[in-house]
Order: C-alpha cells, then structure tokens, then sequence
C-alpha cells in the first residue's frame, strides 16, 4: 500500500515497531473506511486535495496576524471549494457532499478551520432538510456551486440552548408579501454563527414568527444579507466578527443585528409549515420539532467527527511514544520508548479503541437515522424521539470523551506536547468547542434523560420498548445482576447499571413529588441523577454496539486481524468497567476479588496489544498533510522537525530583536 512516502529515513525505533506488527495493516484500513473499494476511492480524493500546492503554508498558519489568517483562510478555502465543486465531486457523487472523506481532505488545508466550513456543514444542510422542492430548486444548486456562500444564524448574545426563548422577529406583512426581521433588544442580535462575520453573503436565521397578530414560535429563513456583487452589507443589516477565541482561529464567527429588514415571503423555509399570501400560518408538520433538523443532523455526524480527532491524536502520540526514550530502568542500560510503560498505554491504546468505538457507532448511527428520515418521508414520526434521544447522548458524550482522550495525548507527550506545531493544541481546541456547540453537554445528556423516564414508565406499565432501550423491559424488575466476567457479561452489567440509574431518577422524582414539591421541581432537583443516568444509557449503547458491529465487520477478515479487532473492543468493555467500577459495585454482585482479576486481564490485554500500536496507528492512513505534526509524521524525524518548524519562528527573522534596543537596554542602563 502506498502511503506517507517518507522524505528521510524512518526514526530506527518506528521502523522496528513496524516490523513487529503481526497484522494487515491495509485490511484495517479497509474495515476502518467501509470496504476495500472506499480506501480506493478515499485515496483518489485524497491524491486530489494534496497533490495541490496551495494547500501548502510558508508561514505556520499561527504565527499569521488575525486578519493575514482570515485572509490565508478564504485563500485556501477557495482552491479547497473549488476542488470540491470540480473534482471531488464528482467521485463521491454530489449527494455525498458531506462525506467523511472530503471531511477528511480539509484537514490538509485548514490546521484550525475553514471560513467555508458552516456554508458546506449547515447551510447547505438546512436547505435540503427545510425547504419546499420549489424552494430547494431555487437555493441549492447555487449553494453547491457555490455562487452563495451561507451561514446558519440561530444562537443570539442572550440565548444558544433555549430555542423557544430566542428574540429576533420575522413580522409577516399581507400588504408587501414581505417579512420583516428585527432585532428588537442587545440580547437578540445573532452572535457565534460560523463563516457570518466576514465571508457569508447569504444566512438561515431562526427567528420567531409573527403573522395576523400571533406569536408562532421559532422559524427558519434564508436571508440575503450582503451585496453579490460588492460584498457590503445591505442597509438594515450590521453584520462583523465576534473576536479572538480559544480555537476556531481562522474563521470568522459573526454576529448580526437586524433593523426593520424586509424579505419576500418565499424566503421562510416552508417544508414543515407555511405563511400564505394573506398571512395565514399553516403547518404541515406532524412533530413539532422538526424545524430543529439540522442538528440532528450534525449531532449524528459528529460521532464520526469525533472519531477522527481521536485517531489523529492517537496517531501523533504513539509514533512520538515510540521514538522518544526516557529514564533509565535498571542502571547502565538503554532507556526505554516511552510506550513501553503501561501507564503510557493505559493514556494512549483507549484512544485507538475509542477510535474504532465511535467509527462503528457513527455508521450505526447513519443507518438508524436514514431509516428515520425514511420513515418520516412516508408520513411516520413515531421513531423520531428515539433518533433525538440517542443523537443527543453519543453527541454529548462522544465529544467529551474525545476531548479528555485527545488531551492524555497531550499529556503522552510531554513538553513537546504543548508545542502548536505537534498539532495537538490545535485538536484539543476544535474539540473543545464541539461538546459546547450543536447542544451543550449537560442541555443533550438532559434531552436523553427525559426519553428514558418516560420509556422507564411505558417498561414498568408492560409495554414493550423500541431497541436501544429494550434492555429496560429486561431489567425492569432486576435488582443486582449476578456478575459474569464475559465481555457479554460487562455489557449486560452497563445495561443494568443504566436501568438501575434510571429507576432510581424516576423514584427521586415520585418521592419529591409525592412530598409535595411540582413536577418541574422535582425534575430540577434531579438533574444531577438524570445526568449521569442518560450517560450511563449511552455508554451502555456505545459498550454494545462497538461490540456486535466489530463482530460483524470482522466475520470474514483474516485471522490476525479478528484477533487484534478484538482485543482493542475488549480493551475498551474492560476500561469502562475498570472507570465505573463504583457503578458495577452498587448494581452488580461483582466482588473485590473480581475487579482485582479485571485489572490483571486489562493489565495483560496492554501488553499484548503494545507490538501492535505503531501499526494499528498507521492503520488509520492519516497522510502527513492531513496530520501537521513535527510529532506524529511517517517517519517519525521528530527532533529534526521540531527544529525546523523552530528555525520559522518569526522572532527568529533578526538576531536581535527591536525591543531589546527600545525597551530593554534602557532598563539595564536605568534610562527608562
Ligand atoms: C469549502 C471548505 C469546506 C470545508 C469543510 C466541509 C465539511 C464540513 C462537514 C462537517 C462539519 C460539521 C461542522 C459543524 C459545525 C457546527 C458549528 C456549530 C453550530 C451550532 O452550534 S448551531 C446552534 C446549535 N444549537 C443548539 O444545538 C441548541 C441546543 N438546544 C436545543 O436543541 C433545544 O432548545 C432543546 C432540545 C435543548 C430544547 O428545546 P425546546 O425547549 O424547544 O424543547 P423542549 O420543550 O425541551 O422539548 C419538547 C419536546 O421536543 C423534543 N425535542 C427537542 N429537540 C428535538 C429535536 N431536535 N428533535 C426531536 N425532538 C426534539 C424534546 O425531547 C421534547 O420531547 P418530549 O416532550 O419530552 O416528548
Ligand atoms: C465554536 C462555536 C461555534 C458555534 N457556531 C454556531 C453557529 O454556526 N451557529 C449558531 O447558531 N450557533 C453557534 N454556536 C453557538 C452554540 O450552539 C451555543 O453556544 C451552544 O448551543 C450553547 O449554548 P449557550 O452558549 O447559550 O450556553 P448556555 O445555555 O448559556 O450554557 C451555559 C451553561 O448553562 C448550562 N445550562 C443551560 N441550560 C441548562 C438547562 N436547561 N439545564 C441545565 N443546565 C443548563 C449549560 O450546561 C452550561 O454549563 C457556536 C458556538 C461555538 C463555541
């Protein structure tokens, strides 16, 4: 397979990690991108994308002013579009225009983020989930060729959870066939949308919906905020950039204030409810939520996100674990790699897992939402809540795990770690943001929660629940689960832990109700329980479908491959029973002397994965454009590069800085 060329010799040390793998790596990296013929297809995209020079910085995009990175940015974002519209494309097909894969190939582009990046992963989405075919035939074709560059305007200064509280008006006016959008106080101007500031011309705006006089709550628009032409904005819009953050560097978040601004009536997204000429409000949909689409859209795709990030970290950590030695065992003799310690594997082999966890399950997650999308097609809602409730958990904890995976990476590598160009800083603070955007944490765990109370009830009244909370109709009556050292055995145990947590919400709820407090109070002081309980489904879920899917994914692969397959989906049932062992020890009738014996296993299970980490990283095929790490590239010349990328520092573009003559000499001299 031909991959990652090195320019110099390999590290010694990574090309004897090589060497010791005692599997296919390329048969991986088939399971990992969905078959065979998807590595093909991936490689020729990504041949494509890199093959092109402009990808290529001469100055580290970090050590750019603001504005030369906005502007580098929107360079590269417009040969990377451009490659999309034209090349790309045409490979994956265009209805694939959010594939992983082209995901994947931006990454060679943007260390940080594309300015572009809300047009293709929202705007662009929200016009295929929101709007009538006439409207669709209008809007979408000039989206996908990219002759209007979109933003999604939803969170304003005063509200991002709370949908239903956000301010920004659209008054319908019979006389005009107009809207009017206002943003009527400080707290309702539009602020964090992705790609608003600067580089949008066009914008979906959530804002809530008046006609004949009524309130109707939060609707979609698309609006025309910016001159095609010139690019100023147009008179009733104020429209900027909201300022440096801890990531998202290179694109401009924005915010957006409407004065009295009027669009035709054809720009409300009329797929699930309609304003007529006269200003009658008429609404097709049958759930009441599906305005809110769009992200559940990107709260499913951010699984495989998530898996992504995690296996570029991964990547970069253990080649560097493999080529950095440390501290001296036993006098006189070599130090070690420091991926020979077990507490550097305990860091780092959950992260390749994780990677492989969250990649089954986001394909899972895929299907299960296509059949949803299917069913709502036919006129059938009823497997929505389901597909809400499990987007919101494996959203809200696939990304903060991620982010605590992505940082023991960090931590696995030292001070180097820290450096911007091992590229894991940068990792870390895009992740970051994602358990905070498309539904906070805690808001989504809390989403799940409800589901499952209710679903907890219909088990207990003898209904019979949907899959992923059948488990429920299994436990409902079981009080501690008799432990049983399988993997099956730690699976149903999380189940039961769930159930039990879950039970438990239900009865502090009743119990707080019952003395007297309102439901709304009662469900308010049990928050913290519904918390943990909607987390403890979930990782019930992840433990269970990482499970049966890595067995049917490796049911016809060779014998070496099942093997080290199984062993990381192993690794990952024993490092959660081995995290939650306070959990197992309430619920379960698991003892002293059998977690003892699991800490023993998953201390083995480190070992014999450790001639395998090296491989099982390069499994992922994560090119040394698509990684930017003086850490983690092919060929693992990791002091070389950390010199290089030293050498471009701009404070060394003169021996002797100005300040030293400005500010310092004066000071030595007491002439200050
Ligand atoms: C050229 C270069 C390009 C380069 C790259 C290209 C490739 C890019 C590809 C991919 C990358 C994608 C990147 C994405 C980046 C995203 C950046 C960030 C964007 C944003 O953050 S947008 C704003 C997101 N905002 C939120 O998520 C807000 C969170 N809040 C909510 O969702 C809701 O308000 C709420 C769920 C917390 C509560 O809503 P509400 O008050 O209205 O409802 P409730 O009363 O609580 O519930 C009533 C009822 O409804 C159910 N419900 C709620 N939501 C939904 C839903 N979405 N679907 C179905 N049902 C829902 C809820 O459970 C209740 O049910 P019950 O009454 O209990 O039955
Ligand atoms: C990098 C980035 C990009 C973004 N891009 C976009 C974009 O393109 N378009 C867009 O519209 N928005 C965007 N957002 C906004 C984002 O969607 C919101 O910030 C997010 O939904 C969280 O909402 P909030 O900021 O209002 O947080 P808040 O809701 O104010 O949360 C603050 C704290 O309060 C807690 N909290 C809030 N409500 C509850 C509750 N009911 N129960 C318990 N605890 C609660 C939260 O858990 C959190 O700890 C972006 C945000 C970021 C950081």
């Amino acid at each position: 397979m031909k991959i990652n060329k090195p320019k110099h010799d390999v590290n010694p040390d990574l090309a004897k990690e090589r060497l010791k793998c005692n599997f296919n790596i390329e048969e991986v990296t088939n399971i990992i991108d969905g078959g065979k013929d998807k590595t093909v297809q991936r490689k020729k995209i990504e041949d494509i994308a890199l093959n092109n020079g402009a990808s290529l910085d001469e100055v580290p995009e970090e050590c750019l002013s603001i504005k030369e990175r906005y502007e580098n940015a929107v360079r590269k974002s417009c040969v990377y579009g451009n490659l999309v519209r034209n090349e790309m494309l045409e490979i994956t097909g265009i209805e694939n225009f959010e594939s992983p894969v082209l995901r994947r190939t931006a990454d060679a582009f943007f260390k940080d983020i594309s300015p572009f990046m809300l047009h293709l992963g929202m705007f662009v989405p929200t016009l295929i989930g929101q709007c009538t075919p006439e409207q669709t035939a209008e809007w979408l074709p000039k989206a996908l060729d990219m002759q209007i560059i979109g933003a999604y305007a939803q969170t304003e200064l005063g509200h991002g959870t709370f949908i239903r509280g956000l301010e920004t008006t659209a008054t319908y006016n019979p006389e005009k066939e107009e809207f009017v959008l206002h943003s009527p106080t400080i707290t309702s101007y539009k602020w964090w949308a992705g790609g608003l500031g600067k580089t949008a011309n066009h914008c979906v705006v959530m804002a809530q919906l008046y006609t004949q006089g009524k309130c109707h709550g939060t609707h979609l628009f698309i609006v025309k905020i910016r001159d095609l032409d010139t690019h100023m904005p147009l008179p009733g819009i104020t429209v900027g950039e909201i300022g440096p953050r801890m990531g998202f560097s290179s694109a401009d978040n924005g915010f957006l204030r409407f004065d009295h601004f009027r669009i035709p009536r054809e720009n409300m997204l009329m797929k699930h409810a309609k304003v007529e000429k006269d200003g009658v409000y008429v609404k097709s949909a049958k759930h009441g939520k599906l305005t809110y689409g769009t992200m559940v859209f990107i709260r499913v795709t951010l699984v495989s996100e998530m898996s992504f990030n995690i296996s570029k970290a991964a990547t970069i950590a253990i080649r560097y674990s493999a080529v950095r030695r440390q501290t001296e065992l036993r006098p006189n003799e070599p130090e070690p790699q420091i991926l020979d310690y077990p507490t550097q594997q305990h860091k780092l082999f959950i992260c390749i897992a994780t990677a492989h966890a969250f990649q089954l399950t986001s394909c899972w997650l895929w299907n299960t939402f296509q059949a949803v999308l299917a069913d709502m097609k036919k006129g059938n809602v009823d497997t929505l809540p389901e597909l809400h409730a499990l987007s919101s958990c494996l959203k809200a904890v696939s990304t903060s795990d991620a982010l605590s995976h992505i940082e023991q990476c960090r931590f696995a590598c030292g001070g180097h770690g820290y450096m911007l160009s091992s590229n894991l800083p940068f990792i870390y603070s895009f992740v970051a943001a994602t358990r905070t955007y498309e539904g906070d944490y805690t808001v989504l765990l809390l989403q799940t929660a409800r589901f499952l109370v209710k679903a907890s009830e219909q088990a207990e009244a003898g209904k019979k629940l949907t899959q992923t909370v059948s488990y429920l109709n299994r436990t409902a009556n079981a009080d501690r689960l008799n432990w049983d050292n399988t993997h099956e055995g730690i699976i149903k145990s999380f189940q039961v832990i769930a159930a039990g947590k879950i039970g438990q919400c239900v009865k502090s709820i009743r119990d707080r109700t019952a003395s007297g407090m309102d439901y709304e109070d009662a469900w308010l002081m049990t928050t913290v329980q519904l918390v943990g309980a909607a987390e403890a489904h979930c990782r019930a879920v992840l433990l269970n479908t990482y499970w049966s899917e890595m067995r049917k994914i490796t049911e016809a692969s060779s014998a070496d491959v099942k093997k080290v397959m199984h062993q990381l989906a192993v690794l990952y049932l024993m490092y959660w029973a081995l995290e939650k062992t306070g959990d197992l020890l309430k619920y379960s009738s698991v003892s002293k002397k059998d977690l003892d014996e699991l800490q023993r296993r998953y201390e083995e299970l480190l070992a014999e994965l450790r001639p395998n980490a090296v491989g099982l990283v390069d499994a992922f095929d994560l090119r040394d454009e698509i990684l930017h790490s003086s850490l983690g590239s092919y060929d693992g010349r990791v002091y070389e590069r950390l010199i290089e990328e030293a050498h471009k520092s701009p404070l060394n573009d003169e021996p002797v800085n100005q300040s030293f003559h400005k500010y310092t000499k004066p000071l030595m001299l007491g002439k200050l």
